[in-house]
């Protein structure tokens, strides 16, 4: 039986039988192009075979640097932004729960995990800063090109404040780099200080770098299990090879996002039933959106959570503009269950529920919810993990980048590149006054005028 149950039945009123079929061959088609390496963007193909793949002395060394870090900090502040943010955080949300840097120390396997470098707010460095006040710490600064403007000035900012507490050596001894192998500044700076580093590897773009030492550091500091984590994409990675959408749920997914896309199903909402998979979702957005948003075409990744949205994107979702699909991923059995208080009085009504437990109450609410977003006009997929384990996650990160690259080779597009991103970072440079960029600045400052 499959390990992610995948469920299309609800998207049966929506897709005639013969659709599927007809997307055989395109499907074929697109898995030669990605398991070849013949269709667009082939270079950044190394995640395929990552699970497997890796450099295992770095691994060890990932899992070193994270017990000392367990030794001899409090508090690892991990920088930086887009793929070299997304999926550690998500991990660490999604592995350790809504609470985890809440909890005292004698209750948490790891140390406490906090992000910087993903926005330009004064504020959040300001109180980042202060949370992490005079107590032990270590950085992990992430970045590939180690020049992207947000993540630089958090590591400004967190560097003097390391260096001030610890002095320069034992500042350099606590700042950990994950970083391509021979170039960028953040490259350079290792080298002149003799940071620890790790390796973003050169075939893995930043959204599917989780897998790498990018997620790979800050998950090993909460203490998760590392190994289970590439084990379930491992096992994911063997699953999902077979280009029959009869046998391959990851491929089937890609094909019906793909034939819904083409009936004016144009945006797709990711959504969960669990507060600590919400991270998950923007994982999951830059991976969509950055692989598929192109040549003026592509699925826009959006996403909800559930139950909390019910009650504020509920109505639109119910009976709005009909170019929505959802995608839930669902858990079978979350880590905790509550059961729900009887009350002698039952003022409020809610005795009726004796004998359920909150889960089965959520159960109750995503089966209602299905039902009525279908009579609505919204076909709904499913992809339900087991559990919230390692393994889980690893299985569930491995089934939605393969399926993103497929996707995208049925869309036309080269799924690996991202070049508008660049549109907003060139005018930021030139309104800043970077140089080099004078006679960019001079043009916008007369739209601007
Ligand atoms: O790792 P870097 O070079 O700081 O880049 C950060 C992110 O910026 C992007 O290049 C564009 O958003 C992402 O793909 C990447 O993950």
């Amino acid at each position: 039986m499959a390990y992610i149950k995948f469920d299309d039945s609800k998207v049966s009123k929506f897709v005639q039988a013969n659709e599927l079929p007809e997307m055989q061959a395109l499907v074929t088609a697109a898995d030669q192009e990605l398991r070849n390496g013949t269709g667009a963007g082939a270079d950044f193909r190394g995640w395929l075979t990552l699970p497997t793949d890796y450099d295992h002395e770095e691994f060890a060394r990932i899992q070193k640097a994270a017990e000392k870090i367990q030794q001899d900090s409090d508090v690892l502040v991990v920088i930086g932004i887009g793929g070299s943010y997304l999926g550690a955080k998500m991990a660490v949300d999604f592995l350790n729960g809504s609470f985890y840097n809440s909890k005292p120390k004698s209750e948490r396997r790891g140390v406490q995990v906090v992000f910087t470098g993903n926005s330009l707010s004064a504020s959040y460095l300001k109180e980042l800063q202060d949370f992490v006040g005079d107590r032990d710490f270590s950085i992990n600064v992430i970045s590939k090109s180690g020049t992207t403007t947000e993540p630089s000035i958090a590591f400004r900012i967190f560097k003097e404040k390391l260096i001030k507490k610890y002095g320069q050596e034992e500042a350099s001894r606590r700042i950990y780099a994950t970083t391509d192998a021979k170039n960028g500044a953040l490259r350079q700076e290792v080298e002149a200080n003799g940071y620890e580093s790790f390796i973003i590897p050169d075939g893995v773009g930043g959204r599917f770098s989780v897998l790498t030492p990018v997620g790979l550091l800050p998950i090993a500091a909460t203490g998760a299990d590392l190994n289970e984590l590439m084990h379930g994409a491992a096992d994911a990675a063997a699953a999902y090879q077979d280009a029959d959408l009869s046998k391959n749920d990851a491929y089937r997914y890609a094909a019906l996002r793909n034939i819904l896309y083409r009936k004016g199903y144009v945006t797709e909402l990711i959504e969960n039933y669990e507060p600590n998979l919400r991270m998950f979702a923007e994982w999951w957005k830059q991976l969509m959106g950055e692989s598929e948003g192109k040549d003026q075409k592509g699925i826009y990744p959006s996403s909800a959570n559930f139950t909390t949205d019910l009650h504020s994107l509920g109505q639109y979702i119910q009976e709005g503009l009909r170019n929505l699909f959802e995608t839930v991923v669902k858990v079978t059995k979350p880590p905790y269950n509550v059961d729900i208080p009887m009350e002698k009085d039952n003022l409020d009504g809610l005795n009726y529920l004796k004998g359920q437990t909150l889960n089965e109450v959520n159960d109750k609410a995503y089966e209602g919810v299905v039902l009525a977003h279908n009579d609505g006009g919204v076909p709904v997929l499913t992809v339900e993990i087991p559990d919230e384990s390692e393994y889980s996650l690893g299985y569930l990160i491995y089934f939605f980048e393969v399926a993103v690259g497929i996707s995208g080779y049925l869309n036309g597009i080269n799924p690996f590149n991202q070049p508008g991103v660049e549109a907003y970072k060139q005018n930021m440079f030139a309104l800043l006054g970077k140089p080099g960029y004078e006679e960019l600045a001079a043009k916008l400052k007369k739209e601007i005028d």
